[in-house]
């Protein structure tokens, strides 16, 4: 049984929806406007949404962005009382299952209902994460999840896989968690590393030796393709591979034969490919460096991993772990992250990305090993600056309603709580300074209407202004 809702204030086509998921022995619930829509999602694990375009509060399009983040992603067929090509594409594009419009048959309304169901029952299977194993990928973006799901989808076949990304986003972690949960796993996980292989050593390496073979081949030499036999061979930095290898590693891929040196026969490795690069292959295609029947063979299935930058919360998962991990490792008390590093970690745009990240902290932490909490003191100048010129455009936006209290989620900071004392500072701190900067922009600087509104002594209000390097021109100096 699925559990379906209806988001549409037309009460026939509530009815004829209710009775049709009925009869195929789903569930399903009622709302007629936007807001109750939002409501039940949130109390409903939906696996399908009927969604109307015209709602009374608002066009149901606005709903897709809010469905698409629901932990059970549920599929979406939107229904409409008039054709809008403008509506459909934008439902499109936001992975809607289908667009269609009133008035529509029964067999039409079975038909979708089935349809969108069976494909819905297999992406969640295909996607269970509980299965998969994730080796140390820490984050849960939406990005991340994206990526996790096509490594899901990897495990069940034996297709070779490219990885794309920028340098440090953890090709190498997604390849050897390709491996790990493919039936391949318990067979050896060979890395060839094309960025360090010394130009006239590349076959031997590759494909082995026998001795004698060249000046210097003292002994024989088995070949990283052979030591991949019945595992996965993950070629790193693939776009380093020198254009003359390129040909024979072609034919390798294609009939999985290669010829160690010096040997007059052919020897065949049953491996599986995973290539990673942080090169644009099709730019280099055009520009000649690279042969286009090779980036077609090993573009079969590709996932492409996106910069730190884009992983929203990822980056506050990955600083807790990395800062947990750094202090065990050098066995150091845990220390905590203030909120304010949090945030300049987060102004930042991170061009070496995760690895960046980890060796960042990894220095942060080791500048002041007995400290017990990281401030944006312990980070690199031009981190500190992204911070402080983002806290400098803040200002400038209006004052939130709520303070912000950037206390992480209980998990997050399990073991990397700072001290209660310090924390409590400076949330304190924080919110007395919100709460001090609206009282500036509200009052437009005026001190006597400032001390009646918040109700503290000129003093006090004087007193808490220069803590918090603040300015009243009333307030220049105060009276005695
Ligand atoms: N999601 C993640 N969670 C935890 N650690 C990660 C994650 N992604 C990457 N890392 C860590 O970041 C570092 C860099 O990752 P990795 O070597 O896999 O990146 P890469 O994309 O292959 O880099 P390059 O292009 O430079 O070869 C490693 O220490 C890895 O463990």
């Amino acid at each position: 049984m699925a559990n379906v809702v209806i988001i549409d204030d037309d009460s026939t086509f509530q009815s004829l929806l209710l009775e049709h998921c009925g009869l195929l022995g789903h569930e399903a619930s009622l709302a007629g406007s936007l807001e109750e829509g939002k409501k039940l999602l949130s109390n409903h694990q939906a696996d399908l949404v009927f969604l109307d375009v015209r709602l009374p509060d608002g066009n149901g399009l606005e709903l897709l962005p809010y469905i698409h983040e629901l932990p059970s992603s549920p599929e979406v067929i939107i229904i409409t009382g008039m054709g809008d090509a403008n509506g459909a594409e934008m439902a499109i594009k936001n992975g809607a299952w289908d667009y269609l419009q009133k008035p529509l048959s029964r067999q039409e309304i079975i038909l979708h209902v089935k349809r969108a169901l069976e494909y819905h029952e297999k992406k969640i299977q295909r996607s269970s994460h509980v299965n998969l194993k994730r080796d140390e990928i820490v984050g849960k973006s939406k990005a991340l999840r994206f990526c996790l799901d096509q490594v899901a989808q990897c495990a069940e076949t034996d297709s070779g896989v490219l990885i794309t990304g920028e340098t440090g986003t953890g090709k190498e972690l997604f390849a050897r968690a390709i491996h790990l949960n493919s039936s391949r796993s318990k067979r050896p996980f060979i890395v060839v590393d094309c960025a360090s292989l010394p130009e006239n050593l590349v076959e031997s390496i590759l494909f082995g030796h026998v001795k004698g073979a060249f000046t210097g081949a003292n002994s024989d030499r088995r070949g990283l393709v052979e030591q991949a036999d019945g595992g996965t061979l993950f070629i790193d930095e693939v776009g380093e591979l020198p254009i003359e290898i390129q040909k024979s590693f072609l034919r390798l891929l294609q009939e999985r034969v290669y010829r160690p040196l010096g040997k007059d026969r052919e020897h065949t490795s049953d491996f599986r490919l995973v290539a990673a690069t942080n090169r644009d292959l099709e730019a280099m295609v055009r520009q000649g460096t690279f042969r286009s029947d090779l980036f077609f063979r090993l573009n079969t299935f590709n996932i492409h991993l996106p910069p730190l930058r884009e992983r929203g919360t990822d980056l506050e998962k990955l600083t807790m772990n990395f800062v947990f991990s750094i202090c065990r490792r050098n066995r150091l008390p845990i220390k905590g992250v203030a909120p304010e590093t949090l945030e300049a970690l987060e102004a930042y745009s991170w061009p070496g990305n995760i690895r960046e990240l980890e060796n960042t902290l990894d220095k942060a932490i080791i500048s002041d090993p007995m400290a017990p909490v990281l401030y944006p003191i312990h980070l690199p100048p031009e981190i500190r600056l992204c911070g402080i010129r983002s806290k400098v455009s803040l200002k400038h936006e209006q004052f939130p309603e709520e303070p912000s209290h950037h206390l992480p989620a209980p998990t997050t900071y399990s073991l990397t709580l700072p001290f209660f004392k310090e924390y409590r500072r400076l949330q304190l701190s924080r919110i007395e300074k919100q709460y001090l900067q609206r009282l500036l922009a509200e009052t437009e600087g005026d001190g006597e209407l400032a001390c009646r509104l918040s109700g503290l002594s000129r003093s006090r209000l004087y007193g808490l202004l220069k803590i918090h390097s603040l300015f009243m021109k009333e307030f220049s100096s105060p009276k005695k």
